[in-house]
């Protein structure tokens, strides 16, 4: 195979209601890495991966696999010749079958006489499960089972559709974990969609955002996560704190202090916009002489770090998550610290 894994460019799919629920996606799967599409819920992440798939058309655009067109103008390869792994959202295991039979169900009979099936167990922590049957195994368990079930027939791309929405959040880390390493293991390319952003920063070598049936912005989790492309983004990724301020020299002035200002352009002149914050870059700290400015709403204690919420001057309340548990009081003056170089965003006209 040459290329990336999966190149989608142009795409337009949706529904006669709903002609515009992809509105021109373009996505690029490298070679044996993952991708995590994430958006909002009925935003068309499943219709996009069934385009991939084959399983609903394309009414504009290219959709290539391992550098084989699949998809196009005049062009509709069928789902059974594109060799791509589907787990979808709840595993969706035969339930009458044993384990081994539902992971050997797409496999030749030879095939699965070999020893495929019980690589493929071993490979997501199931050795010794073959005999069961779904209805034996924990949720988790079940989802690692579809994985390998996915990844049997070696196929050129995996495609994940909300894998581990269905299990309890303490599980649902651990599974990811155990799928992402199985997915490298075998050296698949995959696409996960999701609408958990914690699930797309930590799992996936490559994010890519959709909002309004476009891909707004594709990057590492890093720099999704610390360089949004716009106020939207920022807030979709994770708790922003957004400030009014005024830019100068690569610095604002805002309402908790002059903010020192990531890659702003230093025009010289004063720029009206809008500051972004994570809550782990601020601190509160205890300040008599903030008095007025800035005042202690509610201190929450997560165990790891605390989150202290905190009203500034004019009514606006910052959040900042902190290691410490500060010595104060709802009601105390404080004083906000900022750690790092906010990000800076021009007032659209
Ligand atoms: N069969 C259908 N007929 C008409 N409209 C549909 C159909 N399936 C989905 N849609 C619409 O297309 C849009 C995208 O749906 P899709 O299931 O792709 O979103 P999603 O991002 O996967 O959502 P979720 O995270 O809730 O599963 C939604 O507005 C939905 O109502």
């Amino acid at each position: 195979m040459t290329g990336p894994a999966l190149s989608v460019r142009g795409l337009r799919a949706g529904f006669p209601d709903h002609p515009d629920v992809l509105a021109g996606i373009d996505l690029e799967v490298p070679r044996g890495g993952l991708v995590a599409v994430l958006g909002a819920s009925g935003g068309g992440k499943t219709t996009l991966l069934r385009v991939v798939a084959g399983f609903h058309p394309a009414a504009a655009g290219t959709v290539e696999l391992g550098g084989r067109p699949v998809a196009g103008p005049g062009l509709h390869v069928p789902p059974e010749r594109r060799r791509i792994g589907l787990v979808p959202q709840e595993g969706a295991l035969f339930p009458h079958l044993t384990v081994a039979d539902n992971v050997g169900f797409g496999l030749s009979r030879r095939e699965r006489r070999g020893s495929r099936v019980a690589e493929m167990l071993e490979l997501v922590g199931l050795a010794g499960f073959e005999e069961r049957r779904p209805g034996e195994l924990s949720g988790g368990q079940q989802q690692r089972v579809a994985v390998a079930r996915a990844l049997a027939a070696a196929p050129e791309l995996v495609l994940l559709d909300e894998p581990f929405s269905a299990l309890d959040a303490g599980l649902r880390s651990e599974v990811r974990d155990q799928v992402r390493e199985a997915l490298r293991a075998a050296g698949a390319s995959a696409v996960l969609v999701t609408h958990d952003q914690q699930e797309a920063l930590g799992c996936a070598d490559l994010v890519a955002v959709l909002r309004d049936g476009r891909m707004v912005q594709t990057g590492t989790p890093q720099q999704i996560y610390r360089e949004p492309a716009d106020l939207g983004v920022a807030r979709f990724v994770g708790e922003a704190v957004v400030l009014p301020g005024s830019l100068r020299n690569g610095c604002a002035r805002t309402p908790i202090g002059m903010v020192p200002v990531a890659s702003a352009n230093g025009s010289g002149a004063d720029e009206s916009g809008s500051v972004l914050l994570r809550p782990e870059q601020l601190r509160a700290s205890a300040d008599p002489h903030a008095a007025g400015s800035a005042t202690v709403r509610e201190i929450v204690f997560h165990g790891a770090d605390t989150t202290v919420v905190v009203e500034l001057g004019d009514g606006l309340r910052v959040r900042c998550r902190q290691p410490d548990v500060p010595d104060v009081r709802p009601g105390d003056p404080v004083a906000v610290t900022v750690h790092g170089q906010a990000r800076w965003f021009p007032e659209t006209r």
